[in-house]
């Protein structure tokens, strides 16, 4: 594969501050070594993710596999991404279907969520939406007469 179009990245300022094992400890996987589309590993590497976390690394190849996963792991480690980069790499862009759905205990998260979605997505052609409650029933339905392709929803208890 031609690497021409990293060089077109818009890649983020680094961020230069310290980081623990919780995120170091790795074993030394890349975001290629899972072979995802380009145009994922363009938005990932412009979302200035350089290397997978240890949720990352551990979770996204058995996701790809199709298989359940149930993990854990502290917060600001990567979870968000863990389950949104496997969710797009299956996603078929061309269909206009909901083809993921996320459900998450608080609105601020559903909204958090949907940001992940949109970054990492963004060279997709992706449509995310998000219903935390505020809009009503019917606006609802009418927003999905345009294409969904990811719905973050928020489920409490
Ligand atoms: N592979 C990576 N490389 C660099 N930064 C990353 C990587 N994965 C995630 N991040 C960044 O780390 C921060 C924390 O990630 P995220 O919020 O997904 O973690 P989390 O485990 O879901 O956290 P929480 O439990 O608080 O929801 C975010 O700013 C995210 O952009």
């Amino acid at each position: 594969m031609s690497e021409d179009w990293k060089t077109e990245l818009n890649l983020p300022k680094k961020d230069g501050r310290p980081q623990t094992d919780d995120v170091l400890g790795t074993k030394g996987n890349t975001f290629e070594s899972f072979h995802l589309k380009r145009e994922l590993l363009m938005g990932i590497f412009e979302a200035g993710f350089e290397k997978p976390s240890p949720i990352q690394e551990e979770a996204i190849p058995v996701a790809l596999m199709g298989r359940d996963i149930l993990a854990r792991a502290k917060n600001g480690t990567g979870k968000t991404a863990a389950f949104v980069i496997p969710a797009l790499e299956k996603l078929k862009p061309k269909l206009d279907k909901i083809q993921a759905l996320i459900l998450v205990p608080t609105r601020e998260l559903a909204l958090q969520t949907s940001q992940v979605v949109k970054t990492l997505g963004s060279h997709l052609g992706i449509q995310v939406m998000v219903t935390t409650g505020g809009t009503s029933l019917r606006d609802d339905i009418l927003r999905l007469h345009d294409p969904v392709h990811v719905l973050v929803d928020v489920r409490h208890g």
